[in-house]
């Protein structure tokens, strides 16, 4: 199969894409280690925090010096950084995206260098507010997936996909607290090698449409060193481990632990937050990832999924929802079409949407 090094079809876009992630997960990471995370609540409740910002900034930067006519769908916007009761947050997020940076000079100029103050900073902001689509090329962007992993030390993920007439066409991964070697057991908190090591941190995965799926150490500088990744291949779907979200407000673990059953597993879930666990199936630490609907009236964010869906699709594994239909990102801002999200190796896929269709039908 070709690989994702060597074609240039999208070969632009693929690099400034991992470059702006690694820059990005270089602010989260400090964010991580250093400094109170300066925690908003969102009018959902959920949270959001300095870190959300500033690499929502330094992404959108990234793709407005390289693409400057491609809309972009992000998850945050700057409405409680403006004025007097935004300022201490904001000045905590200005001082991190003006000192962020990758140390390679020549892979910061590609991506524009820095920002120019901390007003353009809230406009780079709120430029990912497209209503997204089925026309066009529009990237989609979560700057933090997993906010309340990343609060509470655990995964998080920093998530760039572009779609292209609502197709996604390349997909980025930034996951700071994985291991770096792809042959580590799934895990659920901070591997033992995601710390520093000659500024080496986690891992990000990227995937290009058609040309296969790739893993690369996360590094300050931006080195690009990948390597091929594989679903691992599973005959019994009884052998699988599967992951689902921490968060049991984001994913029924009752249904989860009810469909594992009926499918003959017996090894125990394995918890963890945001798309690292897109990343992690499709390196082959794990074998399925099952997000079960907890309310009926909740809809999917496509940041939310974009970039894990094409690299877990290119590591050759099949996603849908909970009904067996592809997810479909051609419908504006969310995924409205879709409820949950079963993603497995193609072999068995079609046997756990059996189990999902039981499990689920059975509760109505
Ligand atoms: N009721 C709900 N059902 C499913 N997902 C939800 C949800 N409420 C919030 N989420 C989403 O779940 C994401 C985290 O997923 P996970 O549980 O896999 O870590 C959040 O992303 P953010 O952290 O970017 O806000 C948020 O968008
Ligand atoms: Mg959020
Ligand atoms: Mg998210
Ligand atoms: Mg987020």
């Amino acid at each position: 199969m070709a690989s994702v090094r060597d074609n240039q079809y999208l070969d632009h876009e693929l690099h400034v894409a991992l470059l702006a992630v690694q820059r990005a997960a270089i602010l989260t990471k400090s964010v991580f280690h250093n400094h109170a995370k300066g925690t908003l609540n969102k009018s959902d409740a959920s949270p959001v925090t300095i870190g959300d910002f500033g690499a929502q900034a330094l992404i959108i930067s990234a793709l407005q010096h390289n693409f400057p006519d491609d809309e972009i769908v992000a998850e945050e916007e700057a409405k409680d950084l403006r004025g007097e009761k935004g300022q201490e947050v904001r000045e905590t997020v200005w001082n991190l995206v003006s000192q962020t940076r990758l140390e390679n000079k020549e892979y910061e100029e590609t991506l524009g260098g820095s920002v120019k103050s901390a007003d353009a900073m809230l406009d780079l902001i709120d430029k990912g507010d497209s209503q997204g689509g089925g026309k066009g090329r529009i990237w989609a962007i979560d700057p933090i997936d997993g906010t309340k992993g990343f609060l509470r030390g655990g995964q998080y993920a920093v998530c760039l996909a572009l779609m292209i007439d609502g197709d996604v066409k390349v997909g980025v991964l930034g996951c700071p607290n994985l291991p770096i070697s792809d042959s580590e057991p799934l895990t659920e908190g901070i591997g033992k090698d995601a710390s520093d090591e000659e500024g080496k941190f986690g891992v990000v995965f990227a995937a290009k449409e058609g040309y296969g799926a790739v893993s690369c150490p996360l590094s300050k500088r931006g080195d690009l060193k990948m390597d091929e990744i594989n679903m691992k291949p599973l005959e019994n779907v009884a052998d699988a481990t599967f992951c689902e979200s921490v968060e049991a407000g984001h994913s029924s673990q009752g249904d989860a632990a009810a469909i594992a059953k009926k499918l003959g597993i017996t090894k125990p879930s394995v918890r963890m937050d945001s798309q690292a666990k897109y990343g992690s199936i499709a390196r082959g630490a794990g074998d399925l990832y099952l997000r079960l609907p907890v309310r009926a009236d909740y809809v999917e964010k496509i940041w939310d999924h974009a970039a894990g869906e094409l690299i877990v699709r290119e590591a050759g594994g099949m996603v849908t929802d909970s009904e067996g239909n592809r997810l479909n990102f051609k419908l504006g801002r969310t995924l409205k079409e879709n409820k949950g999200v079963i993603a497995a190796p193609k072999n068995v896929h079609g046997k756990v949407i059996e189990v999902v269709k039981e499990v689920l039908g059975a509760k109505q």
